[in-house]
Protein backbone atom coordinates (compact mmCIF):
# COMPACT_ATOMS: atom_id res chain seq x y z
CA UNK A 1 0.00 0.00 0.00
CA UNK A 2 1.67 3.63 -0.63
CA UNK A 3 1.79 5.91 2.05
CA UNK A 4 0.25 8.43 0.45
CA UNK A 5 -3.50 8.14 -0.97
CA UNK A 6 -4.25 11.07 -2.14
CA UNK A 7 -1.91 14.01 -3.37
CA UNK A 8 -3.08 17.38 -4.21
CA UNK A 9 -0.78 19.51 -5.31
CA UNK A 10 -2.09 23.83 -6.26
CA UNK A 11 -5.14 22.05 -7.16
CA UNK A 12 -7.94 24.63 -9.04
CA UNK A 13 -11.34 24.50 -9.89
CA UNK A 14 -12.86 27.30 -11.73
CA UNK A 15 -16.68 27.00 -13.15
CA UNK A 16 -18.13 29.78 -15.10
CA UNK A 17 -21.90 31.12 -14.46
CA UNK A 18 -23.42 33.91 -16.04
CA UNK A 19 -20.11 34.81 -17.95
CA UNK A 20 -18.99 34.78 -13.51
CA UNK A 21 -16.18 33.23 -12.95
CA UNK A 22 -16.56 30.79 -9.30
CA UNK A 23 -13.25 29.96 -7.94
CA UNK A 24 -14.57 26.81 -6.67
CA UNK A 25 -11.47 25.69 -5.64
CA UNK A 26 -8.04 27.80 -5.07
CA UNK A 27 -4.69 26.08 -5.60
CA UNK A 28 -4.67 23.70 -2.62
CA UNK A 29 -2.21 21.52 -1.99
CA UNK A 30 -2.26 18.79 1.00
CA UNK A 31 -1.75 15.05 1.40
CA UNK A 32 -4.11 12.82 2.51
CA UNK A 33 -2.23 9.63 4.07
CA UNK A 34 -3.09 6.11 3.64
CA UNK A 35 -4.94 4.47 6.65
CA UNK A 36 -5.83 7.69 8.31
CA UNK A 37 -9.85 9.04 8.67
CA UNK A 38 -9.04 12.46 6.91
CA UNK A 39 -11.64 14.91 7.45
CA UNK A 40 -12.71 18.39 5.28
CA UNK A 41 -14.50 20.41 6.83
CA UNK A 42 -15.81 24.21 6.36
CA UNK A 43 -19.33 26.00 5.44
CA UNK A 44 -21.66 25.59 2.89
CA UNK A 45 -19.94 26.49 -0.76
CA UNK A 46 -16.19 26.30 0.61
CA UNK A 47 -15.55 23.87 -2.23
CA UNK A 48 -15.15 21.12 -0.03
CA UNK A 49 -17.05 18.80 -2.48
CA UNK A 50 -15.71 19.98 -5.54
CA UNK A 51 -12.59 19.46 -4.40
CA UNK A 52 -13.30 15.73 -3.45
CA UNK A 53 -15.13 15.15 -6.85
CA UNK A 54 -11.77 15.77 -8.59
CA UNK A 55 -9.89 12.94 -7.00
CA UNK A 56 -11.38 10.20 -8.95
CA UNK A 57 -11.76 13.01 -12.10
CA UNK A 58 -15.96 13.16 -12.09
CA UNK A 59 -14.77 16.87 -11.86
CA UNK A 60 -11.47 17.87 -13.71
CA UNK A 61 -9.73 20.76 -12.30
CA UNK A 62 -8.66 23.72 -14.25
CA UNK A 63 -5.22 23.55 -13.15
CA UNK A 64 -3.50 21.36 -10.80
CA UNK A 65 -1.59 17.76 -10.15
CA UNK A 66 -3.63 14.63 -8.68
CA UNK A 67 -2.38 11.38 -7.60
CA UNK A 68 -4.51 8.93 -6.41
CA UNK A 69 -2.97 5.70 -4.18
CA UNK A 70 0.60 6.32 -6.29
CA UNK A 71 -0.80 6.84 -10.03
CA UNK A 72 -0.98 9.90 -11.69
CA UNK A 73 -4.59 10.90 -12.36
CA UNK A 74 -4.55 14.85 -13.72
CA UNK A 75 -2.06 17.38 -14.57
CA UNK A 76 -2.05 20.54 -16.20
CA UNK A 77 0.04 24.07 -16.02
CA UNK A 78 1.05 26.38 -18.23
CA UNK A 79 3.16 23.88 -20.01
CA UNK A 80 0.52 21.55 -20.88
CA UNK A 81 -2.27 18.89 -19.69
CA UNK A 82 -1.88 15.01 -18.77
CA UNK A 83 -4.70 12.57 -17.76
CA UNK A 84 -4.76 8.91 -16.64
CA UNK A 85 -5.90 6.80 -19.74
CA UNK A 86 -9.89 5.85 -19.88
CA UNK A 87 -9.20 2.21 -19.23
CA UNK A 88 -6.98 3.07 -16.36
CA UNK A 89 -9.06 5.53 -15.05
CA UNK A 90 -12.24 2.93 -14.78
CA UNK A 91 -10.06 0.02 -13.14
CA UNK A 92 -8.72 3.13 -10.48
CA UNK A 93 -11.86 4.23 -9.49
CA UNK A 94 -12.92 1.02 -8.09
CA UNK A 95 -10.76 1.55 -5.60
CA UNK A 96 -12.59 4.50 -4.70
CA UNK A 97 -15.58 4.09 -2.88
CA UNK A 98 -18.66 6.96 -2.52
CA UNK A 99 -21.39 7.81 0.00
CA UNK A 100 -23.25 10.86 -0.03
CA UNK A 101 -26.51 12.16 2.01
CA UNK A 102 -28.71 10.67 -0.41
CA UNK A 103 -28.30 6.56 -0.25
CA UNK A 104 -29.54 6.58 -3.89
CA UNK A 105 -30.71 2.76 -3.33
CA UNK A 106 -32.95 1.50 -6.01
CA UNK A 107 -36.57 1.17 -4.25
CA UNK A 108 -37.78 -1.82 -6.69
CA UNK A 109 -34.76 -4.16 -5.28
CA UNK A 110 -34.39 -5.57 -1.91
CA UNK A 111 -31.32 -4.83 0.37
CA UNK A 112 -29.30 -7.88 -1.13
CA UNK A 113 -30.15 -7.07 -4.73
CA UNK A 114 -28.84 -3.23 -3.90
CA UNK A 115 -25.33 -4.57 -2.88
CA UNK A 116 -25.17 -7.35 -5.66
CA UNK A 117 -25.55 -4.59 -8.47
CA UNK A 118 -22.92 -2.65 -7.44
CA UNK A 119 -20.74 -6.39 -8.17
CA UNK A 120 -21.99 -6.84 -11.68
CA UNK A 121 -18.94 -6.36 -13.04
CA UNK A 122 -16.88 -8.11 -10.81
CA UNK A 123 -16.75 -10.84 -13.05
CA UNK A 124 -17.71 -13.25 -9.74
CA UNK A 125 -20.46 -15.93 -10.50
CA UNK A 126 -23.85 -15.58 -9.58
CA UNK A 127 -23.39 -17.52 -6.27
CA UNK A 128 -19.97 -15.67 -5.51
CA UNK A 129 -21.84 -12.48 -5.92
CA UNK A 130 -24.55 -13.40 -3.73
CA UNK A 131 -22.17 -14.76 -1.10
CA UNK A 132 -19.92 -11.84 -1.31
CA UNK A 133 -22.93 -9.05 -1.20
CA UNK A 134 -24.34 -10.86 2.24
CA UNK A 135 -20.57 -10.63 3.66
CA UNK A 136 -20.82 -7.33 2.77
CA UNK A 137 -24.40 -6.68 4.90
CA UNK A 138 -23.35 -8.71 7.80
CA UNK A 139 -19.87 -6.27 8.16
CA UNK A 140 -22.00 -2.95 7.83
CA UNK A 141 -24.54 -4.62 10.76
CA UNK A 142 -27.76 -5.92 8.34
CA UNK A 143 -27.16 -9.10 7.71
CA UNK A 144 -31.03 -9.84 8.81
CA UNK A 145 -32.38 -7.28 6.27
CA UNK A 146 -30.60 -9.08 2.91
CA UNK A 147 -34.56 -9.69 2.16
CA UNK A 148 -36.40 -6.10 3.17
CA UNK A 149 -36.47 -3.39 0.61
CA UNK A 150 -35.24 0.04 1.31
CA UNK A 151 -38.06 2.12 2.07
CA UNK A 152 -38.44 -0.47 4.95
CA UNK A 153 -35.32 0.80 6.32
CA UNK A 154 -34.37 3.68 8.74
CA UNK A 155 -32.30 6.67 7.13
CA UNK A 156 -29.48 5.11 9.26
CA UNK A 157 -30.26 1.88 7.80
CA UNK A 158 -30.32 2.63 4.55
CA UNK A 159 -26.91 4.51 4.81
CA UNK A 160 -25.36 1.45 5.84
CA UNK A 161 -26.56 -0.02 2.72
CA UNK A 162 -25.38 2.43 0.84
CA UNK A 163 -21.73 1.72 2.65
CA UNK A 164 -22.17 -1.84 1.96
CA UNK A 165 -22.78 -1.12 -1.86
CA UNK A 166 -19.37 1.48 -2.02
CA UNK A 167 -17.86 -1.60 -0.19
CA UNK A 168 -18.20 -4.22 -2.85
CA UNK A 169 -15.28 -3.60 -5.20
CA UNK A 170 -13.09 -3.70 -1.96
CA UNK A 171 -11.89 -0.33 -2.50
CA UNK A 172 -8.71 1.52 -0.57
CA UNK A 173 -10.75 4.89 -0.24
CA UNK A 174 -13.92 5.61 0.80
CA UNK A 175 -15.08 9.35 0.29
CA UNK A 176 -18.08 10.78 2.62
CA UNK A 177 -19.43 13.51 1.40
CA UNK A 178 -21.90 15.00 4.30
CA UNK A 179 -23.15 11.47 4.81
CA UNK A 180 -24.10 11.74 8.01
CA UNK A 181 -26.12 15.62 7.62
CA UNK A 182 -29.41 14.11 7.12
CA UNK A 183 -29.73 11.15 10.23
CA UNK A 184 -30.24 12.38 13.90
CA UNK A 185 -27.62 12.28 16.46
CA UNK A 186 -28.01 8.73 17.52
CA UNK A 187 -27.86 7.43 13.59
CA UNK A 188 -24.88 9.68 12.46
CA UNK A 189 -22.27 7.91 15.69
CA UNK A 190 -23.65 4.39 14.37
CA UNK A 191 -22.52 5.69 10.92
CA UNK A 192 -19.39 7.33 12.19
CA UNK A 193 -18.19 4.22 14.36
CA UNK A 194 -19.11 2.15 11.15
CA UNK A 195 -16.69 4.14 9.26
CA UNK A 196 -14.20 3.96 11.95
CA UNK A 197 -14.74 0.21 12.42
CA UNK A 198 -14.38 -0.49 8.58
CA UNK A 199 -11.05 2.38 8.61
CA UNK A 200 -9.72 -0.26 11.55
CA UNK A 201 -10.45 -3.60 10.27
CA UNK A 202 -9.97 -2.92 6.69
CA UNK A 203 -6.87 -0.42 6.68
CA UNK A 204 -9.48 1.55 4.48
CA UNK A 205 -8.65 4.95 3.78
CA UNK A 206 -11.61 7.47 4.81
CA UNK A 207 -12.19 10.76 3.35
CA UNK A 208 -14.74 12.68 5.57
CA UNK A 209 -16.32 15.58 4.05
CA UNK A 210 -18.38 17.31 7.24
CA UNK A 211 -20.01 20.75 8.11
CA UNK A 212 -20.33 18.93 11.59
CA UNK A 213 -17.48 19.12 14.05
CA UNK A 214 -18.53 16.59 16.69
CA UNK A 215 -18.26 14.12 13.45
CA UNK A 216 -14.76 15.57 12.85
CA UNK A 217 -14.00 15.57 16.88
CA UNK A 218 -15.26 11.99 17.16
CA UNK A 219 -13.28 9.87 14.42
CA UNK A 220 -10.51 11.94 12.47
CA UNK A 221 -6.87 11.49 12.48
CA UNK A 222 -6.11 14.77 11.03
CA UNK A 223 -8.65 17.89 9.07
CA UNK A 224 -8.27 20.53 6.60
CA UNK A 225 -10.55 23.55 7.01
CA UNK A 226 -11.38 25.24 3.52
CA UNK A 227 -12.81 28.67 3.33
CA UNK A 228 -14.03 29.86 -0.15
CA UNK A 229 -11.98 27.49 -1.90
CA UNK A 230 -9.09 27.62 -0.13
CA UNK A 231 -7.22 25.65 3.13
CA UNK A 232 -6.67 27.82 5.91
CA UNK A 233 -5.99 25.22 8.27
CA UNK A 234 -4.78 21.93 8.50
CA UNK A 235 -3.40 19.10 10.82
CA UNK A 236 -4.26 17.07 13.56
CA UNK A 237 -6.98 17.27 15.48
CA UNK A 238 -5.18 19.46 18.44
CA UNK A 239 -3.56 21.57 15.72
CA UNK A 240 -7.09 22.45 14.21
CA UNK A 241 -9.62 22.61 17.49
CA UNK A 242 -6.93 23.71 20.15
CA UNK A 243 -3.69 25.33 18.62
CA UNK A 244 -5.24 27.40 15.38
CA UNK A 245 -4.90 30.84 15.81
CA UNK A 246 -6.99 31.51 12.68
CA UNK A 247 -9.76 33.33 12.76
CA UNK A 248 -11.95 32.03 10.37
CA UNK A 249 -10.91 28.56 11.31
CA UNK A 250 -12.05 29.34 15.15
CA UNK A 251 -15.32 30.38 13.63
CA UNK A 252 -15.36 27.29 11.88
CA UNK A 253 -14.31 24.84 14.59
CA UNK A 254 -15.95 26.29 17.77
CA UNK A 255 -14.13 28.86 20.68
CA UNK A 256 -14.63 26.29 22.95
CA UNK A 257 -10.72 25.64 23.08
CA UNK A 258 -9.51 29.05 22.09
CA UNK A 259 -7.45 30.67 25.10
CA UNK A 260 -7.83 34.20 23.59
CA UNK A 261 -11.74 33.80 23.08
CA UNK A 262 -12.36 32.28 26.66
CA UNK A 263 -9.82 35.47 28.30
CA UNK A 264 -11.85 38.33 25.99
CA UNK A 265 -15.07 36.66 26.86
CA UNK A 266 -14.14 37.11 31.04
CA UNK A 267 -12.69 40.29 30.67
CA UNK A 268 -9.28 39.52 31.95
CA UNK A 269 -6.28 41.75 31.74
CA UNK A 270 -3.18 39.10 30.26
CA UNK A 271 -0.78 42.30 30.37
CA UNK A 272 -0.72 42.27 34.20
CA UNK A 273 -1.22 38.41 34.68
CA UNK A 274 1.54 35.27 34.27
CA UNK A 275 -1.24 33.44 32.15
CA UNK A 276 0.02 30.13 30.78
CA UNK A 277 -2.48 27.72 28.57
CA UNK A 278 -1.86 24.39 29.59
CA UNK A 279 -3.00 21.10 27.18
CA UNK A 280 -2.20 17.71 28.13
CA UNK A 281 -3.38 14.18 26.82
CA UNK A 282 -4.65 12.32 30.24
CA UNK A 283 -7.68 13.25 32.35
CA UNK A 284 -5.20 12.55 35.42
CA UNK A 285 -2.65 14.67 35.09
CA UNK A 286 -4.56 18.41 36.18
CA UNK A 287 -4.40 17.71 39.95
CA UNK A 288 -0.73 16.24 40.02
CA UNK A 289 0.34 19.33 38.22
CA UNK A 290 -0.72 21.91 40.38
CA UNK A 291 0.24 20.38 43.43
CA UNK A 292 4.04 19.34 42.17
CA UNK A 293 3.77 23.23 40.84
CA UNK A 294 4.04 24.67 43.81
CA UNK A 295 5.77 21.32 45.76
CA UNK A 296 9.21 21.59 43.68
CA UNK A 297 9.16 25.06 43.09
CA UNK A 298 6.75 27.09 45.01
CA UNK A 299 4.98 28.11 41.93
CA UNK A 300 1.00 28.44 42.90
CA UNK A 301 -1.23 27.92 39.74
CA UNK A 302 -4.62 29.61 40.19
CA UNK A 303 -7.13 27.93 37.73
CA UNK A 304 -9.08 30.66 35.67
CA UNK A 305 -10.35 27.67 32.95
CA UNK A 306 -10.34 24.23 32.68
CA UNK A 307 -11.84 21.82 30.54
CA UNK A 308 -12.21 18.43 29.09
CA UNK A 309 -13.08 17.45 25.56
CA UNK A 310 -12.93 14.43 23.74
CA UNK A 311 -10.67 13.93 20.35
CA UNK A 312 -11.03 9.86 18.73
CA UNK A 313 -11.98 9.18 22.35
CA UNK A 314 -9.18 10.52 23.84
CA UNK A 315 -9.79 12.89 26.47
CA UNK A 316 -7.85 16.27 26.23
CA UNK A 317 -7.43 18.89 29.05
CA UNK A 318 -7.10 22.42 28.62
CA UNK A 319 -6.38 24.78 31.37
CA UNK A 320 -5.80 28.04 31.44
CA UNK A 321 -3.69 28.69 34.86
CA UNK A 322 -2.41 32.33 36.49
CA UNK A 323 0.96 31.43 37.60
CA UNK A 324 2.83 33.51 40.57
CA UNK A 325 6.41 33.06 41.50
CA UNK A 326 9.71 33.83 41.27
CA UNK A 327 10.64 34.79 37.97
CA UNK A 328 13.21 31.96 37.93
CA UNK A 329 10.69 29.52 39.63
CA UNK A 330 8.31 30.22 36.97
CA UNK A 331 10.50 29.39 34.31
CA UNK A 332 11.67 26.30 35.84
CA UNK A 333 7.69 25.02 36.45
CA UNK A 334 7.13 25.80 32.85
CA UNK A 335 10.24 23.56 31.60
CA UNK A 336 9.17 21.07 34.05
CA UNK A 337 5.59 21.14 32.37
CA UNK A 338 6.68 20.93 29.28
CA UNK A 339 8.73 17.79 29.97
CA UNK A 340 5.53 15.76 30.81
CA UNK A 341 4.36 16.71 27.62
CA UNK A 342 2.28 19.53 27.96
CA UNK A 343 1.83 21.91 26.03
CA UNK A 344 2.41 24.86 27.14
CA UNK A 345 1.58 28.54 25.53
CA UNK A 346 2.27 31.92 27.29
CA UNK A 347 -0.38 33.94 27.08
CA UNK A 348 1.37 37.35 28.76
CA UNK A 349 -0.39 40.57 26.20
CA UNK A 350 -2.50 38.58 24.07
CA UNK A 351 -5.30 40.21 24.77
CA UNK A 352 -4.80 44.22 24.41
N1 LIG B 1 -21.24 22.83 -11.47
C1 LIG B 1 -21.11 24.04 -10.91
N2 LIG B 1 -21.31 25.17 -11.62
C2 LIG B 1 -21.16 26.39 -11.08
N3 LIG B 1 -20.82 26.60 -9.79
C3 LIG B 1 -20.62 25.53 -9.02
C4 LIG B 1 -20.76 24.18 -9.54
N4 LIG B 1 -20.48 23.31 -8.52
C5 LIG B 1 -20.20 24.06 -7.44
N5 LIG B 1 -20.27 25.38 -7.72
C6 LIG B 1 -19.99 26.50 -6.81
O1 LIG B 1 -18.70 26.28 -6.27
C7 LIG B 1 -18.65 26.67 -4.90
C8 LIG B 1 -18.21 25.48 -4.05
O2 LIG B 1 -19.26 24.52 -4.01
P1 LIG B 1 -19.13 23.10 -3.28
O3 LIG B 1 -20.40 22.35 -3.52
O4 LIG B 1 -17.86 22.45 -3.69
O5 LIG B 1 -19.02 23.54 -1.76
P2 LIG B 1 -19.18 22.65 -0.45
O6 LIG B 1 -18.16 23.14 0.52
O7 LIG B 1 -19.14 21.21 -0.80
O8 LIG B 1 -20.61 23.04 0.06
P3 LIG B 1 -21.94 22.15 0.17
O9 LIG B 1 -21.75 21.26 1.34
O10 LIG B 1 -23.02 23.16 0.34
O11 LIG B 1 -22.05 21.40 -1.15
C9 LIG B 1 -20.02 27.21 -4.56
O12 LIG B 1 -19.99 28.59 -4.73
C10 LIG B 1 -20.91 26.54 -5.61
O13 LIG B 1 -22.04 27.33 -5.86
Amino acid sequence: MTETSVKFENVSVDFTQDKQTIHAVSNVSFDIPAGQIFGIAGYSGAGKSTLVRTINLLQQPTSGKISVLGHHFFAKDDHGESIIGTSELRKERRKIGMIFQHYNLLNQKTVLENVAFALKHSGLKDKEVQTKAKQLLSDVGLADYAKHYPEQLSGGQQQRVAIARALANDPEILISDEATSALDPENTNQILDLLQELNQKRGLTVILITHEMDAIKRICDQVVIMDQGKVIEKGSLIDVFVESTNPVARKIVGNDFDALSILQSMKIDTQKRNLVKLVYFSQEISQPIIVDLYAKYQVSASIVYADIEKFKGQPVGIMIVDLNGTDDNVQAALEYLKNLDVQVTELRGVTQ
